[in-house]
């Protein structure tokens, strides 16, 4: 070895020497800054020397080691803390079963020693018990309460050691949200929570019959103007209700003076005079028949408020949608109904409120406007985009930046809302459909929402121009920048009498009506599938 290599080789042990002792260093005091000096100065040496990079290598292959041989360990210990704490639960659950059993069988046999008076006695006392158990719990004054149920377990002398194991599940009620607590029998039908299972109602028919109970006297008649054929028409029904039927007829107004003008014998028909008697009409008619196509069904609901007497709708329009009855068949359809029971569909309405100034909350208080189709929110004759801001129960929905929109009930969606590319839905289904109408927007798809919802519909202060409220495309309202439009579901619904039942006739509306999805059928000769 020459003198210089003799100088290197010293220099190697020099650094190794540095290094390990100031890698124990780090060990005992952890001072990173003196640590990072030694290393500089050792990884600076590294390249020089391949002694230096095998070492390296074995410590940290070491090192690894034994980081694999403490994980399996740590593995093969936790393994065995899982077996026996999984056997300690086992021995636990099956002490609990079988002291369970065995209580259980007690209570039976202390139940069949018990007379009808003590159980009741008991069941008395158990009612006392739970309710000072636990006094923040309800019982039915709040909603339907699941422990209502977990307390059926027959009383006996060990019931409250029973009511432990047999309330395993934590008790809890539903409730039903503003309306409080009333109805829960109705809301049962919905859903029970029995032992805490939630579950729906049975889905039967819920198709709803309507059976006079005595027989109907009052009939209004209702008639598409400006028809030569529907009055004609109306003059003969007329005639059959009283000579036939014995009943009293009432018309409009200007039906009345048409029937007059054609033949004194209408002399005992009757008509309204004022507003005030139109209010009090649905106290007097049994039944509403209305002569005309959808609009006629439409303007016969308006007439009502409130109540609506249940509507049979013959059909002398051209689409007659909600018009199933044919004109040509009155007699017998008439004859069905006034002494049959007949399936009718709740078509629900909304209600709709302008509220002017809405931003500084000047609520205008007025009787809502009641719409069996829709309500249409538009540009009207302005040439700017309608600008809306939607709310619904107080959440954002969106802004409607487009011709207009449609808040439209599910009778309404074969309507305007249809026209405007809302889905079709079936008139027992409880929702509110919000279709916009030509929104200048790539992702503006139409919602159904919940029948419960209340909208607002606000034209923003800041906006360019005004919109139009129209109402079944009647009664056009202006509505400045800060007013607002608000809509729910009303509680008067109009009851149309079906042909056969709700869902043949609205199928038979979408066939026949719209021609829903007809097409040629494929033939069967083509190429094989
Ligand atoms: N672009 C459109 O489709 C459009 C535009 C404006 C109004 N309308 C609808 O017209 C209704 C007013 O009806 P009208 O007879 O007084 O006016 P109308 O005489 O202009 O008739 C409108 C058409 O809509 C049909 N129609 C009405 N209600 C329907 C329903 N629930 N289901 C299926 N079709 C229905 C009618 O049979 C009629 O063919 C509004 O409530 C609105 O829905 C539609
Ligand atoms: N009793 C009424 N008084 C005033 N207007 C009515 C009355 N009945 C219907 N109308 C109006 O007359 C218009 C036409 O009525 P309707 O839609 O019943 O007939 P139609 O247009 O011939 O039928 P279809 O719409 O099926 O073609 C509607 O705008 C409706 O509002």
């Amino acid at each position: 070895m020459s003198a210089d290599e003799l100088a290197d080789a010293r220099e190697v042990c020099d650094a190794r020497i540095n290094l390990s002792m100031a890698t124990s260093y780090q060990t005992e005091n952890g001072d990173i800054t003196k640590v990072n000096s030694v290393e500089r100065a050792a990884y600076a040496f590294i390249p020089q020397t391949p002694i230096r990079s095998t070492d390296a290598h074995l410590e940290e292959f070491s090192e690894a080691m034994r980081t694999v041989a403490k994980t399996l360990r740590q593995v093969v210990e936790g393994k065995a803390a899982a077996q026996a704490e999984a056997a300690e639960w086992k021995r636990k659950y099956e002490l609990e079963v079988a002291s369970k059993e065995q209580k259980h069988h007690n209570v039976i046999k202390g139940c069949s020693n018990y007379g009808k008076d003590k159980l009741e006695e008991l069941a008395s006392q158990m009612a006392l018990e739970t309710a000072s158990i636990d006094q923040t719990s309800c019982c039915g004054n709040h909603g339907i309460c699941s422990h209502q149920i977990l307390q059926d377990e027959c009383p006996g002398p060990n019931r409250i050691a029973d009511e432990k194991i047999v309330g395993r599940k934590a008790p809890f009620r539903l409730l039903w949200g503003c309306d409080g607590d009333k109805n829960d029998q109705h809301r049962r039908d919905f859903v029970s929570f029995e032992k805490g299972d939630i579950k729906t109602a049975e889905r039967s028919n819920k198709q709803i019959l309507l059976k006079w109970e005595s027989p109907p006297q009052t009939v209004l008649l209702v008639t598409k103007p400006n028809s030569n054929s529907v009055l004609a028409l109306c003059a003969e029904m007329v005639r059959w209700l009283k000579e036939h039927n014995n009943m009293n007829v009432i018309v409009e107004p200007r039906v009345s003076k048409e029937l007059l003008t054609e033949d004194s014998y209408f002399n005992f028909i009757q008509t309204w005079n004022n507003g005030q008697e139109v209010k009090a009409l649905h106290t007097k008619v049994d039944l509403i028949v209305t002569l005309g196509g959808d609009g006629t069904v439409l303007w016969a609901g308006s007439l009502f408020k409130g109540p609506v007497p249940p509507v049979v709708a013959f059909s002398l329009g051209s689409l007659g949608f909600m018009t199933p009855f044919p004109s040509e068949q009155y007699r017998e359809c008439l004859a069905n109904v006034l002494k049959r029971p007949f399936s009718i569909t709740l078509r629900s309405r909304l209600q709709c409120h302008v509220v002017r100034n809405a931003a500084k909350n000047e609520v205008e208080i007025e009787e809502p406007i009641l719409v069996l189709n829709e309500v249409t929110i538009d540009r009207g004759l302005s040439s700017y985009l309608t600008y809306l801001e939607c709310y619904c129960d107080g959440s954002f929905v969106t802004c409607v930046q487009g011709d207009g929109l449609i808040i439209s009930t599910t009778s309404g969606s074969t309507a305007y809302s249809l026209a405007a590319g809302g889905s079709m839905v079936h008139p027992q289904v409880p929702g509110i459909l919000f279709t916009p109408i030509c929104p200048h927007s790539l992702s503006f798809r139409p919602l159904i929402l919940p029948e419960y919802v209340t909208l607002r519909v606000q034209v923003p202060c800041n906006s360019r121009g005004q919109a139009w409220a129209s109402f079944d495309g009647k009664g056009r309202i202006q509505l400045g920048p800060g007013d607002a439009l608000i809509c729910s579901i009303s509680p008067w619904p109009v009851p149309t009498a079906c042909l056969v039942d709700s869902t043949t006739d609205f199928l038979r509306s979408i066939h026949e009506g719209l021609h829903w999805n007809l097409r040629k059928s494929q033939s069967f000769d083509g190429p094989p599938a």
